[in-house]
């Protein structure tokens, strides 16, 4: 706990300090000095201040901090105390850091020695996040070196049911296929409608297949998301992919996927879940789906709890903005391969990688030119979206936002021929809350029929999404004026909280009662009169709950594009904020437009499109690193 009389209070306060920062990293920084006292005051107090540091960037989702970041972050703070310390070079800091007590170098001999804080070549971490990374690069490539033997012949035959007769040009779908079944690990990223659900339920069909073939069992095949809505939409996603499957082929595939939460077996009130490295999971191979929402930890846990010999297969965007939680795994395993690689076609895979992929793919790859790492032995990206024709405007703007041209997407954006794509350049809040007054009618006249299912149907029609909480182009006041619009036209009521006709979503995990950050809610009173708020399980039952049992939970007429993450809509109407904000970046425009099925309207004007195309969303983490070194 903080130290009322700690030296850091004043970094408490927003209006002094240059960094958000809470009590906890405060007493974590107080927890520090303490222990370095015996070095003296100055340097227990340096210490102090950059251990504070530390633990805001990891509230910041970013897992370690580079020296030369945390130098200026360092100095920046300087002014805010009372009592300033002084000023610290890179160099200095490192010096620091070398002798400090409560820090420990990542190298063999410091190996049994464990500090609350790990200096790890130029980059400090908190232990236990360390540790997350260090296993986690470990396992990744203990996976992407297992090899596994295919039956060649029977491979062939069933690639052929399965995608039919050699086409002309790469078919990076079949390759993914390929690669998935021969390795213990395939990580296939793609934008959306690529294919990576077709890619791998027609993946499930060959494994099940050559089992089928070589007379063993079929592989217990487990399907995984990261949220409940991401789950329902793979489930949903490989029954119809399913379904265009030749009969024969559709055998022994799982049709229901799990959160990640619910498969490693949650425990109420515990930071562990059930399955670990002692207790695995019981499968042998794992699919997980929208792998680029996945944390740090979560991964982490999750790679250890896999048994031994089970297969990995991670399908995501890896263009999508990273984990809401500390991290962005999915991304820094794509980093690993360069850019340029994800450019052309060619020259990405080893020698024997490159031939296995032509010999059953009929690809005519040619192998890298340099060294290749494990990981990206293991990597495939799907390029071609099969929803968005040439001539979308939708899947035109996203490769534009892509490719970070402001040019590119201004011009989509005023092409009239893209009809899909709609501007509001210079608009108002007040036209966002009219145009959406205006879309929510289907679901409003469901809701006066007390038609619960249309009503659902409807509220996947469209969704405002914004890339703030606050200011007038913010969730918070959206909601309310879009509210406060809707009982103007007479269109609800609300006499309290929730009312008959409330939209909302969950935003906290509550096992007990088994509703999930992110589950969508609608209130409705039940036969006897009492409101109720009801939810549409996977099954398509509805299932209803008194407000009072409710986790924390938010209005749905807007939500943030980091919310939506795993879901999509017809039509994604999405705000971007006025003037500077740190959270608007190219990552969070392209997660927001890729949201949309058919339609996008885009409330932004020029300025803001560049700001959010000119940054990036980074997080500090060494994954990439570890990952790229053999
Ligand atoms: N090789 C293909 N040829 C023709 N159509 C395809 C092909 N692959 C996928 N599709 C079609 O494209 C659409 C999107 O495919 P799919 O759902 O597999 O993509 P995805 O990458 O998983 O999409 P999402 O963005 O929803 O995650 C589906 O209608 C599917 O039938």
């Amino acid at each position: 706990m903080l130290d009322s009389a700690s030296f850091l209070k004043p970094l408490l306060d927003p209006k002094r300090s240059p960094l958000p920062c809470t009590g906890l990293d405060l007493g974590f920084g107080d927890f520090i000095t303490e222990s370095e006292m015996q070095g003296g005051e100055l340097q227990a107090q340096q210490l102090g201040l950059l251990a504070a540091i530390v633990s805001q960037q990891l509230g910041a989702q970013h897992v370690c901090v580079q020296l030369d970041e945390l130098a200026r972050l360092y100095n920046l703070c300087v002014p805010a105390l009372a009592e300033p310390l002084p000023m610290l070079f890179t160099s200095q800091l490192q010096e620091l850091l070398e002798v400090a007590v409560s820090v420990s170098k990542a190298d063999a001999e410091q190996a049994d020695r464990v500090c609350p804080l790990v200096l790890d070549g130029q980059a400090l971490y908190l232990q236990r996040y360390w540790q997350y990374e260090v296993a986690l690069a470990g396992q990744l490539k203990q996976l992407a070196a297992g090899q596994l033997c295919v039956d060649h012949e029977g491979a062939r035959d069933l690639l052929e049911q399965l995608f039919g007769a050699p086409q002309e040009g790469v078919d990076w779908q079949k390759l993914a296929v390929i690669l998935a079944a021969s390795r213990q690990l395939c990580v296939i990223t793609g934008g959306p409608g690529t294919g990576k659900t077709t890619t791998v339920t027609r993946l499930m069909a060959l494994i099940q297949g050559l089992a089928a073939h070589a007379k063993t069992a079929p592989l217990r095949i487990v399907l995984a998301a990261p949220t409940g809505k991401a789950a329902a939409r793979l489930s949903e996603s490989i029954a119809m992919a399913r379904e265009r499957l030749p009969v024969a082929l559709r055998q022994h595939l799982p049709s229901e996927a799990a959160t990640l939460h619910r498969l490693l077996g949650y425990q109420p009130g515990k930071s562990t879940f059930r399955h670990h490295q002692d207790n695995p999971l019981a499968l042998d191979m794992l699919i997980l789906d929208e792998a680029s929402m996945v944390d740090l930890p979560l991964m982490a846990k999750l790679l250890v709890a896999l048994p031994q010999h089970a297969r990995l297969v991670m399908l995501g965007d890896r263009q999508q903005l990273a984990s809401v939680e500390v991290g962005s795994v999915l991304g820094d395993i794509c980093q690993s391969l360069p850019d340029t690689l994800w450019l052309k076609e060619q020259g990405q895979y080893d020698a024997t990688t490159t031939r296995l992929l032509n010999q059953l793919g009929d690809a005519q790859l040619i192998p890298a030119e340099k060294s290749v790492s494990l990981v990206q032995n293991n990597l495939v990206m799907l390029r071609k979206s099969h929803r968005f024709t040439a001539a979308s405007g939708v899947g035109q703007l996203a490769m534009a936002i892509n490719q970070g041209q402001v040019a590119g997407v201004v011009a989509c954006l005023r092409n009239p021929a893209l009809s899909d794509v709609t501007w509001y350049n210079r608009a108002e809040p007040g036209q966002v809350v009219e145009l959406m007054c205006r879309l929510l009618q289907d679901y409003m006249s469901a809701i006066a029929k007390l038609d619960l299912r249309a009503a659902f149907a409807a509220l996947q029609g469209q969704q405002l999404l914004c890339a703030t909480r606050r200011g007038p182009w913010g969730v918070e006041q959206l909601n309310a004026r879009i509210e406060l619009e809707l009982t103007r036209r007479g269109m609800i009521k609300p006499t309290q909280e929730l009312y008959p006709g409330c939209p909302l979503m969950v935003s906290q995990n509550d096992y007990q009662v088994r509703v999930f950050n992110g589950d969508i809610g609608i209130c409705m009173a039940d036969s006897d009169g009492l409101l109720k708020v009801w939810f549409m399980q996977m099954d398509g039952s509805l299932r209803a709950l008194l407000p009072s049992r409710l986790p924390a939970w938010q209005k749905l007429y807007a939500m943030t594009i980091h919310k939506s993450q795993g879901s999509e809509f017809e039509h994604a109407i999405i705000c971007l904020p006025q003037g500077h904000s740190s959270l608007l970046n190219r990552e969070l425009l392209y997660t927001g437009i890729t949201r949309a099925r058919k339609q996008v309207s885009l409330f932004a004007d020029e300025g803001q499109i560049q700001s959010a195309l000119t940054s990036h969303c980074q997080r500090g983490s060494r994954l990439a690193v570890r990952l790229s070194v053999s």
